[in-house]
């Protein structure tokens, strides 16, 4: 049987929110606990990776607190500030010991045990064939990094890329540089989600008052 585990990336300023994504409210849950909750009821391990120690308020460890003591998974933070997901990724990798890690993004709160699934069973191809990393693409090119899976042998040349362009060079390492020095399966978008769904991410006040908005009339004609 293949060992997976997921990291969960919880950082970020959240500008366009105006601050604090994991934990906005979505249908009496922390949009954060969305994702957690699919991983649990999968028996996933995961670890969810907080912005960097420096950043941190009393409120933001009360409620980081409460993540650890209601899922009991390991809890991390970003070992550089400020640096976007790919030092996300990078902080959740050094502490998941299983040959294979699914990045989550705790801004998709449509993701769901089947789309996990779906991205799941391509992971026996990528072994024998020998691919480092499965990530699903849309019809016009773009390409979802962040909900995809890396092989942890791929921490090497992460970690290569943060030391020599972030620390050395002092720039920024898009999350595409990375992948280009990996061997990526594509996939579809359709065959993880044909409805999309799973993609879709909470960046706004107004993307979560739609999101609300939208369970409110599913569960509307649900019920009538
Ligand atoms: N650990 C970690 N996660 C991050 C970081 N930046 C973004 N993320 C996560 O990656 C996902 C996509 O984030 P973005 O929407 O690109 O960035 P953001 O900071 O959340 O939002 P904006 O500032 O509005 O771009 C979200 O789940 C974020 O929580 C980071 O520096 N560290």
């Amino acid at each position: 049987m293949v060992m997976i585990s997921a990291i969960i990336l919880s950082g970020g300023n959240a500008r366009r929110m105006g601050g604090e994504k994991p934990f906005r409210k979505l249908n009496n849950n922390y949009l954060i606990e969305n994702v957690a909750n699919v991983l649990i009821e999968m028996n996933i391990p995961f670890t969810i990776v907080f912005k960097h120690l420096n950043n941190l308020y009393y409120e933001d460890i009360k409620k980081q607190h409460y993540m650890f003591k209601k899922y009991h998974q390991t809890i991390t933070w970003d070992i550089i500030n400020d640096k976007g997901p790919i030092v996300g990724i990078l902080s959740g990798m050094r502490i998941l010991d299983t040959e294979w890690i699914i990045t989550l993004p705790c801004d998709m709160p449509l993701i769901n045990k089947s789309s996990i699934n779906n991205l799941l069973n391509y992971i026996p191809i990528a072994d024998s064939e020998k691919y480092d990393c499965i990530i699903p693409k849309h019809k016009n090119g773009y390409i979802e990094p962040l909900f995809s899976i890396y092989k942890k042998s791929s921490i090497k040349i992460l970690t290569e890329l943060v030391k020599k362009i972030i620390i050395e060079e002092n720039k920024s390492l898009p999350i595409r540089r990375f992948i280009d020095e990996l061997n990526p399966l594509y996939i579809p978008v359709d065959e993880i989600d044909p409805t999309k769904k799973t993609f879709v991410n909470v960046n706004t006040q107004d993307d979560l008052k739609t999101i609300k908005y939208k369970n409110k009339e599913k569960n509307y004609l649900n019920k009538k």
